[in-house]
Formats: C-alpha cells, sequence, structure tokens
C-alpha cells in the first residue's frame, strides 16, 4: 500500500564529535545544523511527506544519520548492525518507531554489519556497497532477508568512499547519477550520468519529477533541471562536513500497511 513517510531524528547536542573518515575536521556550528535540519524536514513536509520522528538519541553524536540504522524493503525494516561500533546504541530508537509503524522488523546480527548509506535500492534491484562499514556477513543476511521478498542483491565493492550512497544515488527512472573516480566498478551500473560535483551524487527522490539536492551541488542541480527534473534545494552544509549528504537524514517508508 502506497505510503509516505519519512523517519527523521533529530540532531544530537553532540552533533560535533561525530565520525570523520575520509575528509579534514571541521568545526561544526550545531545551532545551523539544528536550523538546516529542521528547513530539510520542513522541504519533506512541503512535498506531501509525513515526518516522523525517531526519539532523539542525545549520547549518539551521529544519530541525525537515522538512514544508516534502518533499510525499508517492502513493508520490512532491517534493523542495520552499524560498522562503527560508536554508532550501534542509535538502532534501539529506531527499531522502536519502526515497529509502531507496523512493520515488519528483521535484524542484522554480529558477525554481521550493514549500514544503510551502503544500500541504494532501484526497482527491485537492491545494490549494497561492501566496504568500511559493512562486510561481507552484512551483505549475506541482507540477501537473505529480501531476496525472499523478491530483491535481486547486487554487492559492490566500495573503498574510496564512506558508503556507496556517498559515491551514487539514482533517478526516477533508475538511471545512476555519481562521479566514476568515487567508484571501484562503475561498469556495474548499466545507465550512468556523470554529474560534475561529488555532493551532486546524492539525491532524494520526493514523487514526481522532484529532487532533494544539496545546495553545495548547483551545476548537478542546473544539469538536472536541464533534464526534466525539479531539483528541491537544501543547505545541509554542517552535516557534510560529518560526510553526511542528503540520503543520510531521513528513511522514507512508501510501502506500510497502514
Ligand atoms: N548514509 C550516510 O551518508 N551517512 C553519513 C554518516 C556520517 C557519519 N559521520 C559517519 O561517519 O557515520
Amino acid at each position: 500500500m502506497p505510503s509516505k513517510k519519512a523517519l527523521i531524528r533529530r540532531p544530537s547536542p553532540r552533533l560535533a564529535e561525530g565520525l570523520v573518515t575520509h575528509i579534514e575536521r571541521e568545526k561544526v556550528d550545531v545551532d545551523l545544523a539544528v536550523e538546516q535540519w529542521e528547513a530539510y524536514a520542513e522541504a519533506l513536509r512541503t512535498h506531501d511527506w509525513e515526518t516522523v520522528e525517531v526519539d532523539p538519541a542525545d549520547d549518539c553524536p551521529d544519530s541525525v544519520f537515522v538512514e544508516d540504522t534502518v533499510v525499508m524493503y517492502r513493508n520490512v525494516a532491517l534493523i542495520t548492525r552499524p560498522g562503527a561500533a560508536s554508532r550501534r546504541d542509535e538502532t534501539l530508537g529506531v527499531e522502536e518507531a519502526v515497529a509502531s509503524l507496523g512493520c515488519s522488523v528483521n535484524w542484522i546480527w554480529e558477525p554481521g554489519t550493514l549500514d544503510g548509506g551502503d544500500v541504494l535500492k532501484v526497482g527491485d534491484t537492491v545494490y549494497v556497497g561492501r566496504g568500511g562499514r559493512t562486510n561481507a556477513a552484512g551483505v549475506q543476511q541482507l540477501r537473505a532477508a529480501f531476496e525472499p521478498l523478491g530483491a535481486r542483491v547486487v554487492a559492490v565493492p566500495v573503498s574510496k568512499v564512506l558508503h556507496l550512497k556517498s559515491a551514487i544515488t539514482a533517478l526516477p527512472d533508475g538511471t545512476i547519477l555519481g562521479r566514476i573516480p568515487q567508484l571501484d566498478a562503475p561498469s556495474l551500473f548499466p545507465r550512468f550520468l556523470p554529474v560534475p560535483e561529488e555532493s551532486g551524487a546524492h539525491v532524494v527522490l520526493l514523487g514526481g519529477d522532484k529532487l532533494l539536492i544539496a545546495a553545495s551541488a548547483p551545476k548537478t542541480a542546473e544539469l538536472l533541471a536541464d533534464l526534466g527534473h525539479e531539483p528541491v534545494v537544501v543547505d545541509i552544509s554542517e552535516f557534510e562536513k560529518l560526510e553526511g549528504c542528503v540520503t543520510c537524514l531521513s528513511v522514507r517508508m512508501r510501502e506500510l500497511y497502514a
């Protein structure tokens, strides 16, 4: 059944202590981050997504990046086991939230690790990045959870960026957006549109032609508008300092049985 709910999670007051792996640490303005997060949530609501706030996890600096803690396929919520040990407590509140929305709940178990940022769904194809945060057992467990539901799981090596979705996302027609130098195996993706900026590789599909995209990717927004899409621009500079992007601040739930 179609639904338009999006999980979001308010930034922790300790956001500035969030993990940084592939970029230099820069000072994060937490007040500005909260304003940016509120504007992001408002952009979702403006485009008919009902936002559902997971209880805040104030002791978890990276908890705003809620995408990493759960992967949805149909009405099944796969609670992850984040690759970074410091992020594992984030899943508790998320599990409660998805259960209260009526999802079937499944889990990644030790020794598996998987971050939601490594999972890109394009129709029934589920690409999963095997890299710094997601291990082989995590890939196997994802496959076991979703293939019986009709998914085709394609594992992709990821060594150059934090997550698979740091390098690519997909347009509504399935075209993959990204930058070839950030990919280990670009030939795995059948239809590929190179973008002019790194953060241009990240879009959130809002419905119809509308795509949420970061203010740091103006040339990509222009390119996408020129191809008939409607970019909806949000400034997420404070989250980008922590290797976050537009995708990681929400989890869209499109097939709830509510
Ligand atoms: N899915 C995502 O892109 N998540 C971003 C997570 C950033 C966070 N600082 C981390 O390193 O885990």
